[in-house]
């Protein structure tokens, strides 16, 4: 069976100022793998996600998203983000968890448009995927992070897409969290048949959940599966240097 490429990255280079941060990247991420991104500080790993994302361009190379160039895509509600939280979001903000959520709607609704019976049941159910039902009417700022951080997962599914990217998701969430958080990301896979990419560098649980690994360091130093990756991390892939670990 020959599986369907969902992302293509074809020869991309790409760089900020005068240093090269990507260098003729090459890679294709079938439909429904979860895909870990991991290598040291400063390796690209999330300008590789930002390009992915059309919030920047590639110098050199292309990408295909869902087997259309990138650049006339159009489909944007078929890719979720979820960033640290911390970066991305000002919990200050007087929003109720169900607010939030229904944010993720926006782009496929105009942001004035009333919210239909079917798109208020989409977004209960997103917020029951993620088990924060009980908390659907309270303010975001008043959760933890942990919780927080799950209604950031739901408000980035509710308009069901296929491919979910996730940045450094579980910096800041304590570990019975974290443990939570990737029962989340295996239900959407199992359940939705999601694709998933994520950055992170807490390593071990990463390799714990994704099937599919790259390491990543201006170029794609390994590709294959995690196994293989766990198999050989020790003697070739260096990650001394992630956050002072
Ligand atoms: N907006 C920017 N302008 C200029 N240089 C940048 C910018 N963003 C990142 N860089 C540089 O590009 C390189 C790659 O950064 P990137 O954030 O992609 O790495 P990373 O692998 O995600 O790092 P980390 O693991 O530390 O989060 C780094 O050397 C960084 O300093």
């Amino acid at each position: 069976m020959i599986s369907e490429k969902v992302i293509e990255i074809k020869n991309i280079s790409f760089q900020y100022d005068r240093e090269i941060v990507l260098n003729q990247i090459h890679l294709t991420v079938p439909k429904g793998s979860f895909l870990g991104i991991v290598g040291p500080n400063g390796s690209g790993k999330s300008t590789l996600l930002k390009l992915i994302l059309g919030l920047l361009r590639p110098d050199e190379g292309e990408i295909l998203l869902f087997g259309e160039k990138q650049s006339k895509f159009r489909q944007w509600e078929r890719i979720g983000f979820v960033s640290q939280k911390a970066n991305s979001f000002n919990t200050g903000f007087p929003a109720t968890v169900f607010e939030v959520v229904a944010s993720g709607l926006t782009g496929k609704l105009g942001l004035f448009r009333f919210l239909r019976p079917k798109h208020k049941r989409e977004i209960i159910q997103a917020i029951e995927q993620v088990g924060m039902k009980e908390f659907m009417y309270r303010k975001i700022g008043e959760l933890s992070g942990g919780q927080q951080q799950r209604v950031f997962i739901a408000r980035a599914i509710v308009s069901r897409p296929e491919i979910l990217i996730l940045d450094e998701p579980t910096v800041g969430v304590d570990a019975k969290n974290v443990q939570s958080f990737y029962k989340i990301l295996k239900s959407l896979k199992e359940q939705r048949g999601i694709t998933l990419l994520m950055v992170s560098h807490d390593i071990d649980a990463l390799l714990s959940e994704a099937d599919h690994v790259v390491y990543l360091n201006k170029r794609v130093q390994f590709y294959g599966d995690t196994d293989e990756y766990k198999s050989i991390r020790g003697e070739r892939f260096s990650l001394v240097d992630q956050h002072g670990s």
